[in-house]
Parts: structure tokens; sequence; C-alpha cells
């Protein structure tokens, strides 16, 4: 049982790692990884109507809005009052910042910092499986069956946006939007900047760090929970 309760977020680029790192952390720590995309994508399966509403944007390849995403996540983070946890995906704007900001307190931000070339080599390779979220790499990562996800056997898929023409707007738009929100988290002393070509290589500095603040737990028990 963790002592103190504690909350991070994960930020970065498309392709960054973002989602294998907080898998790992999720296992070795023990928070719970939340992802604004599954969590998008839950609404979007459940009809809710801000996820029906989600999906019109997302469907166009674009985000979705401060209002929309912050009435969607905030009310789910303020039930988790006894939990743990990373985030993945959100805050992406300084106004999602700043509306996070005003609801709990932030312990430590980690932001990767990945060169253009390795973005683009890993999302033309990714390969996702849509109704989970699940991530592969046919490299880094491999499914067991190839197309397949491990878990279902169902087919997997990529995302246009992805590929190498899509991604320089993405980037480029990524690199607006999370400027002002790195300098928020830096200003406040929380941000921890990770750069590098290689997870493997990566991890263990980020596993140092959160060794220093959180008692690890044993690797068997594993979870990702969606949130609720
Ligand atoms: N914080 C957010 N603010 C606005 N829109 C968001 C946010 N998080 C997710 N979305 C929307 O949901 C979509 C899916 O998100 P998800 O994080 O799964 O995938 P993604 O865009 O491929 O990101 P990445 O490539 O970084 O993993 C995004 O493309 C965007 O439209
Ligand atoms: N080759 C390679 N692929 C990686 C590495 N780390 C992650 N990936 C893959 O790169 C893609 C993007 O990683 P992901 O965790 O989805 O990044 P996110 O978009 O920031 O959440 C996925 O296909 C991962 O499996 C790495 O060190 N090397």
């Amino acid at each position: 049982m963790m002592a103190k309760l504690f909350r991070a977020v994960i930020m970065g680029p498309p392709g960054s790692g973002k989602g294998t790192i907080s898998e790992r952390i999720a296992q070795r720590f023990g928070l719970k990884h939340l992802s604004s995309g599954d969590f998008l994508r839950e609404n979007i399966a459940a009809n809710t109507e801000a996820g029906v509403l989600a999906k019109t944007y997302i469907e166009r390849g674009l985000m979705v809005p401060d209002h929309v995403m912050t009435r969607l996540l905030l009310p789910r983070l303020e039930e988790m009052t006894c939990h743990s946890w990373l985030m993945d995906g959100f805050p992406c704007t300084l106004a999602q910042a700043k509306a996070l900001n005003s609801t709990c307190d932030l312990d430590l931000v980690i932001s990767l910092n990945i060169p253009y070339e390795t973005l683009k080599d890993r999302l033309s390779d990714r390969w996702i499986h849509p109704a989970s979220g699940r991530v592969y790499n046919m490299g880094f990562n491999p499914p067991r069956v190839q197309g397949r996800d491990d878990l279902s056997g169902e087919p997997l898929i990529q995302h246009d946006d992805d590929q190498p023409e899509a991604l320089v707007a993405r980037l480029r738009h990524y690199k607006d939007v999370a400027k002002p929100v790195i300098d928020l988290y830096k200003s406040k002393g929380i941000l921890h900047m990770f750069s590098g070509t290689e997870t493997d290589r990566i991890w263990p500095y980020i596993n140092s760090l959160l060794s220093t603040k959180i008692p690890s737990r044993p690797e068997t028990d594993t979870q990702h929970i969606p949130l609720p």
C-alpha cells in the first residue's frame, strides 16, 4: 500500500513512447495508467453524449476541444480520490493544464523528447488494436501472430495520420500547444525531461527517478486499468 497518493502526467509528441512507458510504470509502480485516447474510445463505444461529440473531431483527425476534454476527464479524476495514477495524453493544451491544476496537485510530469526521424520510423510501423488501444511495432514489440492482437486475436490496423505525410503537421501542432504546458510545469519545478532514441535506454532513468518517489511492487501485480 502506498503511503501517499501519487499523481503524474506523461507528455510527448505522437510516437514518443508515452503509451509504452506508461505501461511499464503502471506495471512496476502500481499506478493506474489513464489514457485520454482510451477514455475517448470508451465513450465513443458507449455512445455517450460527449463520446458522440468527440467522435466528430477524431474522425477528422482533429483534437477534441478543451471544454469537451475537461468535462469528460476531470469528474473522473475527482472520483479517484484513493488512487495513484499516471495520465497519458492529457493535458495537452494550456487550457487543459490549467483546468487539471484546479482539480489536483501533480507530483511529477515526464516529458519525452525524441528526434523526428525516430518518431517517423516508429509511427510508420505502429499497429493498433482499435478496440483496446493496445499498440505494437513490428520491430520493437511485434504481436505474437502477425497482424493480430495478442489477447483478442482481432485484426490490427494502422492510422493514416501515423504516416509520414501527416506527421510533420502533427508534430508542429504538438510543439505549438505543448510548449506553454511544458513551461508551466517547469515553472512549478515538477517537469522531468528525457531525451533519446530508444525506450529501453530512457526507461532506466525514468525507473530510477520514480524509485526515489514511490515504492516499486512485484511485477506479478500488473494491471492496465481504464478509467472507471
Ligand atoms: N488531451 C486531448 N485533447 C484533445 N484531444 C485529444 C486528447 N487526447 C486525445 N485526443 C483525441 O483523441 C485521439 C486519439 O488519442 P490517442 O492518444 O489514442 O492517439 P494519438 O492521437 O494517436 O496520440 P499518440 O500518437 O500521441 O499516441 C487524438 O487524435 C485526439 O483527436
Ligand atoms: N523501434 C522502436 N519502437 C518503439 C520504441 N518505443 C516504442 N516503440 C513503438 O513506437 C510506437 C509509438 O509508441 P507509443 O508508446 O504508442 O507512443 P505514444 O504515441 O507516445 O503513446 C509503437 O508502435 C511502439 O511499439 C523503441 O524504443 N524502438
